[in-house]
């Protein structure tokens, strides 16, 4: 049975190059074709290269695919300009499949590839990867990247879809907050899932490639919620953290300031008691909180007579939020917040009074993980793209893959993203089996080494792009986008603002 739309006509290639006229211009992408007629006056590219004589009325395929994104081909208003095929053949190109793996190599950390063996993952880890990938390709990927441009935060109906999954809780890695919870329609046991499990969710929401977004997605939630669940009362978790986990209600940290940032006992937002010792009043400001435009409870950092205390205050009188604007999307909702004599009582005091240092660093080793997947994860995204990017680009005759010193920014970069994800993998097993505090050397070490890595990947796929690598749309879009923010690195084809991301920042 034909799946031809019936609107759609078949044609032979000639009766396509009866039609290389500026009033009368089709041309073939892929054994469709397509009449350009009306689209040449909007066309971004102009009107001469539709005109050109291999264009015009010709297999433009080629042609195409050296200077458009597949996607290109698949919005609505491009869907509409297809008027038929061309008879006997079919289109053999096809855009991303939800749900699968993809075929240029090097592209998947290597456990997913049939022909290589891993000691790390079972069957299970195996079935969880996909009904993830399949989650995020088919309620996240979309939304992703329209909200990335318009700066819009992650959907409601989004965090609700996450919740029934129960993703956000599993979000924050194994333990005491999952029991009782069916995990992805029970694809895992609360009791069974563990760091690889975290591994891989954390990797597959790397995927979607918007920083902005990305964040947006409860980043706030991943290292505010730790300090309410270690060390808030049982009354505050009862009553907080259900509707967090459910995607119904926001949470982030509040440390950094205007004054300080990873100088935390250099901070100046203060609580001070009541009189009659029952209430906080916190007073200060803080700068940066990812997920602060929209949150509903804020993980704040005072100072107090004891020293440094952690106090959890709930959005109310005296305070306010208002979006700052970074180099990331404000899908991440940062924002500057001011307290004005905001009142908590004493029982949001989250661990000792004077312990905050404590609560904070608690932290770190989980947070460090995170990041090194995401940044292990990242890289293998920019692999990827100039994978696809040498292979379809031709420069002086031949594909840009021919060339030596491509070829050997191409090896840098893979055995990178391979060395990252390998020592990953052992430090994850390790962390199934030690003790937290045993932890933190290893993963402060792959931090660094991850971070600095995707730096040097994240420069030479600018070279590799060329101009297209500091472009926000198009065929380099997604390494622009994780290259941005960058500091000038010699030597470059051309200036662009290197990028500090979250995820890649070089702090132990
Ligand atoms: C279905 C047919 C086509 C559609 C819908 C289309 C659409 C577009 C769009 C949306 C862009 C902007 C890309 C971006 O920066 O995001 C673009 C750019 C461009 N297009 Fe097309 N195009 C088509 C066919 C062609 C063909 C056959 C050629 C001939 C070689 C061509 C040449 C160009 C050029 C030179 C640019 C500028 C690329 C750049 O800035 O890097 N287009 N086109």
């Amino acid at each position: 049975m034909s799946l031809q739309s019936p609107h759609l006509k078949e044609f032979t290639r000639d009766e396509v190059a009866e039609h290389c006229r500026i009033d009368d211009l089709w041309i073939i992408i892929d054994a469709k074709v397509y009449d350009l007629t009306k689209l040449k006056a909007f066309h971004p590219g102009g009107l001469s290269v539709l005109l050109d004589e291999d264009v015009a009325g010709c297999d433009a395929t080629e042609a195409f695919y050296s200077l458009h994104r597949h996607e290109v081909l698949e919005k609505t208003q491009t869907k509409k300009l297809q008027i038929g095929t061309i008879r006997g053949e079919t289109s053999k190109l096809h855009g991303r499949i939800s749900g699968a793996l993809s075929l240029v190599p090097y592209a998947e950390p290597n456990w997913l590839a049939p022909e290589y063996h891993s000691a790390y993952y079972s069957e299970n880890h195996r079935q969880f990867q996909k009904a993830v990938r399949r989650f995020i390709d088919d309620v996240l990927y979309d939304e992703a990247q329209v909200r990335e441009e318009s700066g819009e935060r992650p959907s409601q109906a989004v965090f609700d879809k996450m919740a029934e999954a129960n993703m956000h809780a599993m979000r924050l890695g194994p333990g005491k907050h999952l029991a009782g919870r069916k995990l992805l329609n029970g694809i895992v046991k609360p009791e069974e899932f563990d760091y690889f499990h975290e591994l891989i969710l954390m990797q597959e929401f790397s995927r979607i490639s918007t920083r902005g977004y990305g964040d947006g997605v409860v980043a706030g939630m991943l290292i505010g919620a730790p300090p309410l669940i270690n060390f808030g009362s049982a009354e505050l978790k009862a009553r907080i953290l259900p509707d967090i986990l459910d995607g119904k209600k926001f949470i982030c940290l509040a440390i950094t300031e205007a004054h300080a940032g990873s100088d935390v006992m250099g901070l100046k937002t203060t609580a001070v008691k009541s009189d009659d010792g029952e209430h906080w009043i916190i007073n200060g400001t803080k700068k940066w909180i990812t997920n602060g435009t929209f949150a509903d409870y804020f993980v704040v950092g005072c100072k107090t007579e004891d020293g440094f205390t952690v106090i959890l205050v709930e959005r109310g009188d005296g305070l306010n939020t208002r979006p700052i604007k970074t180099t990331y999307s404000a899908s991440a909702g940062t924002a500057y917040i001011t307290f004005e004599d905001v009142q908590v009582p004493v029982g949001n005091t989250l661990g000792e009074e004077g312990g905050g240092i404590f609560v904070m660093l608690s932290n770190f080793n989980h947070e460090r993980f995170i990041m090194c997947c995401s940044s292990a994860r990242t890289q293998r995204l920019v692999v990827e793209e100039c994978l696809k990017w040498v292979t379809q680009r031709e420069a002086f005759g031949k594909p840009l893959h021919a060339q030596a010193v491509i070829r050997s920014k191409l090896a840098a970069m893979i055995s990178r993203a391979e060395s990252c994800q390998h020592w990953l993998e052992n430090i994850t097993y390790q962390m199934c089996n030690m003790s937290y505090k045993q932890q933190s050397r290893q993963l402060a070490l792959l931090k660094s080494h991850s971070t600095r890595c995707a730096q040097d990947t994240a420069r030479d796929a600018v070279q590799v792009f060329g101009g297209r690598g500091v472009t926000k749309t198009g065929m380099g879009k997604f390494i622009e986008h994780d290259s941005s923010g960058l500091p000038s690195l010699p030597p470059l084809p051309l200036p662009f603002h290197l990028y500090k991301r979250s995820s890649l920042c070089l702090v132990l």
